[in-house]
């Protein structure tokens, strides 16, 4: 894994992730950049429904479609959120995270007006639940 050194064109590539949101029941906009390690970009939004928990979160609809896509190897995933903090990635996301990217990726946490948080899938996630807890 390459570590990903935040570039400061993923906050306008991560608002375009938000901005393609469907939030009808929360109004609370999410955007997931996923920068893959050949440096595409991979977007994700939440896609709410009218049955709450069938709601999508950004970051899972990009990994998701990113494995849809065959792609498999990530330098870093970028989370946008307006609100007054950057928000922090549901239980369900992180351990999804777990699965799909390695432990030292770098997950970017950012708010309305910019301010970036650096954590790991590790550091969201510590001793979680993975293949190798079944050998
Ligand atoms: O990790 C998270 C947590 C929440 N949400 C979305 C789901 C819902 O649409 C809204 C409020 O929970 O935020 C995400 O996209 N990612
Ligand atoms: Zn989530």
């Amino acid at each position: 894994m390459q570590d990903g050194i935040f570039k400061e064109e993923w906050l306008d590539e991560v608002k375009v992730a938000q901005s393609r949101a469907y939030t009808p029941y929360s109004n609370f906009n999410v955007g997931a950049l996923l920068v893959t390690a050949d440096d595409q970009y991979i977007y994700g939004a939440n896609i709410e429904n009218a049955a709450y928990p069938a709601t999508i979160c950004a970051e899972r609809s990009a990994l998701v479609s990113a494995y849809s896509n065959n792609i498999k190897q990530f330098k870093a995933i970028v989370v946008i959120t307006d609100s007054k903090e950057p928000s922090s990635p549901c239980g369900t996301c992180r351990q999804v995270m777990k699965e799909l990217c390695e432990d030292d990726m770098p997950v970017y946490l950012v708010n309305h007006v910019g301010k970036v948080i650096r954590r790991t899938v590790d550091d969201l996630l510590p001793l979680g639940f993975s293949g190798k807890d079944m050998e």
